[in-house]
């Protein structure tokens, strides 16, 4: 079954290495933040940000808190607009009347998952509502797509009639990913999507990234504390401090040479064993749970 609207550009072969979101030279500035001091704006602006999601690739989004990585992904998912620099979505300005159709291609997954979710909605009901609101689908025609939704996040039919309070925070997370893949998009905006979740659970739902990755060429942006599971998933890393990008590069460039003393500091509190770097053969990370593997490299 397809969508009744094919969105714009989607089947056209690209090559998996380029960018298919990009900020370029962004400035961004709460409105609140812009009648403050200099002092006091901290990471309340964006100055000069570089950036590439590449086609297919896990991009990790690393910094301490209030440094900007939230407002970053806002201005992807076009939830706020720069006030300087562009936006490109596969390599053409993001315009007005192309913001559609990225919309639809570009899909957040967010970090609290069952305060993502709709209390008294239940959980089929809201994976197929995105089909509903955009395509005016009814929802006899969205089942073949819904069955196909669960499937893909590793879910079974029977959840689909319960309530988000008569699931784990794993499974809630688990339906926000497939309400994000229903529309079938291209990237997935991953805003701390394990942060809230126990290591084990962390674990599965960081295989179920990278099996999504891998087997849809979804191409993701993971914004995360922690240096390890950013590791684990993404092949490129932007590090960000106070608003502005300090390191960027390749995951062994920036976790291998990082080039700054905020970048080292990072990494202190995580031996390289952890970080799945330079491992021979595939193991499992000393303190994670069993079932999380060592990423290796052909697989970035
Ligand atoms: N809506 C808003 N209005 C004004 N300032 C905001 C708003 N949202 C965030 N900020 C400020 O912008 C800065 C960056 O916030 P942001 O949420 O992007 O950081 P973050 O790196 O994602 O932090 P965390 O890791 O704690 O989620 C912070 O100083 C924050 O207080």
């Amino acid at each position: 079954m397809t969508l009744p609207i094919e969105p714009p550009g989607r089947g056209t072969a690209r090559a998996s290495s380029e960018p298919i979101l990009e900020l370029r030279n962004v400035d961004f500035c709460y409105p609140a933040a812009r009648r403050s001091t200099a002092e006091v704006l901290g990471g309340s602006r964006l100055n000069k940000i570089n950036m590439s999601i590449r086609r297919g690739k896990a991009h990790g989004l690393i910094g301490e808190s209030g440094s900007g990585k939230s407002t970053i992904a806002k201005l992807l998912l076009g939830l706020a607009a720069p006030q300087a620099g562009q936006i490109l979505f596969d390599g053409e300005l993001l315009t007005p009347d192309r913001f559609a159709a990225f919309r639809l291609r570009v899909q957040p997954v967010f970090q609290a998952p069952l305060e993502a979710l709709s209390p008294a909605t239940p959980i089929g009901k809201q994976i197929i509502a995105p089909l509903l609101v955009n395509f005016k689908m009814k929802s006899s025609d969205c089942q073949a797509r819904l069955a196909a939704a669960i499937s893909a996040v590793g879910l079974s039919g029977d959840i689909l009639g319960k309530l988000p309070h008569q699931i784990s925070g794993g499974q809630a997370q688990r339906v926000n990913i497939a309400r994000a893949l229903i529309l079938d998009p291209e990237v997935l905006i991953c805003d701390e999507p394990v942060s809230a979740l126990d290591m084990t659970v962390q674990a599965q739902i960081l295989n179920l990234l990278l099996d999504l990755r891998e087997s849809r060429g979804l191409s993701l942006l993971f914004i995360s504390h922690d240096i390890r599971s950013v590791a684990y998933l993404c092949s490129e890393i932007t590090v960000l401090k106070c608003g502005s990008i300090v390191e960027s590069g390749s995951r062994d460039q920036v976790l291998l040479a990082p080039k700054t003393d905020y970048m080292k500091s990072l990494l202190e509190a995580v031996p390289n064993s952890e970080l799945g770097i330079k491992t021979a053969s595939p193991s499992t990370p000393r303190s994670w749970p069993a079932g999380c593997r060592i990423l290796p490299a052909d697989r970035h």
